[in-house]
């Protein structure tokens, strides 16, 4: 007999064409259209990353089919079988798509993960309330992986990935001292903070753990990305640590911008184009590891997660 488990699999979304960039902007603002000028800002934007897919898209989807790939190899596990459905937060098809697709297909019983790994009540936990109300009118009972930041696969991984890119600045003739890593995250408004909100912890937790696997002692948290709004975001800002660091004469700096899994825009352009254009004009050597995307690691974190949040659940057999 097996129970069949639905799997929400939950990701941020990213446009499909150039043309459908405008809706997805308005989504993202809640149904506000941008400006002409902001439009065209995030436009280019995308246009300067994009040859033909939006690498997010591309990115999720391979992330979906290696993780039902890996939930459903396992021979121990038969008597479970593993669906995975997509959800986004801001494109097609979103949270409420794949909530409804599994209850279309008569599942009953299912655990909800979004591929990022920190929470903040403003990024994972709007992910799930969605998903949870959508759930409750389908008759779905569903369980969430609020977060797995200190997965240890999860800082091993990491850890490895920074400790390849410190060997290429070993040697291109950097000494351990003069190279500074920054971890990084997307910002969030401040008001965050006042109302206990675990991300920034979470965020120097895995830092910090990343930092101790790959022997780093010179680092500090930075934070990029911020939205164009009235309100203060967290900072520093990943482009004003970097004008400190040129200050202290650190020339060498690895970035390792934890908080996300996939290439996408915010490290495709916010990182490798306008943190490297002033990095250039600093002269200092800037180089970030490499997105996680769907390594064979990061699929065993995630379906390592899933399983145990599956085993926790009351299932019923059908
Ligand atoms: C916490 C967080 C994550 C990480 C956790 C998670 O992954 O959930 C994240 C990821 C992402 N953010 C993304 C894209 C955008 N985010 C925006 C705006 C905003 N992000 C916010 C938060 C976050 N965002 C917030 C509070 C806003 C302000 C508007 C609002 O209050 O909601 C805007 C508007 C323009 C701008 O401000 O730049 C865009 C285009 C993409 C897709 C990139 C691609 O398509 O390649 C990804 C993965
Ligand atoms: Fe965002």
């Amino acid at each position: 007999m097996t129970t069949k488990i639905g799997v929400l699999v939950m990701s941020y979304g990213t446009p499909e064409s150039l043309e459908d960039v405008e809706a997805y902007y308005t989504h993202i603002r809640r149904g506000n259209a941008p400006s002409a000028e902001q439009l065209k800002e995030l436009k280019d934007r995308y246009e300067a990353i994009v040859g033909g897919v939006f690498p997010l898209r591309e990115n999720t989807d391979r992330q979906v089919a290696s993780l039902q790939s890996a939930l459903s190899g396992d021979e121990l596990d038969k008597e479970i079988e593993y669906v995975c459905y997509q959800g986004l937060k801001h494109a097609r098809p979103f949270i409420e798509d794949g909530v409804e697709a599994m209850a279309k297909d008569g599942i009953t019983e299912a655990v909800g993960i979004v591929l990022a790994p920190h929470y903040s009540t403003m990024s994972v936990g709007t992910y799930i309330k969605r998903a949870k109300e959508k759930a409750e009118t389908c008759g779905v009972n569903i369980n969430f992986v609020e977060s797995y930041h200190l997965h240890p696969q999860l800082i091993e991984v990491l850890g490895r990935r920074v400790s390849a890119k410190l060997e290429l600045f070993a040697e291109a003739g950097a000494g351990k001292d003069d190279i500074r890593v920054l971890f990084s995250a997307h910002s969030l408004p401040e008001r965050i903070l006042s109302i206990g909100d675990p991300y920034r912890e979470q965020l120097l937790e895995t830092s910090q753990a990343v930092a101790d696997k790959a022997g780093v002692t010179s680092w500090q948290f930075t934070w990029q990305s911020a939205g164009r709004t009235a309100e203060p975001w967290l900072g520093p800002d990943v482009l004003d640590t970097l004008r400190e660091l040129s200050k202290e004469q650190v020339e060498y700096v690895l970035v390792a911008p934890v908080g996300f899994v996939s290439d996408h825009l915010e490290v495709l352009y916010d990182l490798d184009i306008e943190a490297q254009a002033v990095a250039a004009e600093l002269d200092m050597r800037l180089m970030r590891i490499e997105s996680l995307n769907s390594d064979p690691a990061y699929m065993a974190v995630l379906s390592d997660v899933v399983r145990t949040q599956a085993a926790q659940m009351k299932v019923t057999e059908s």
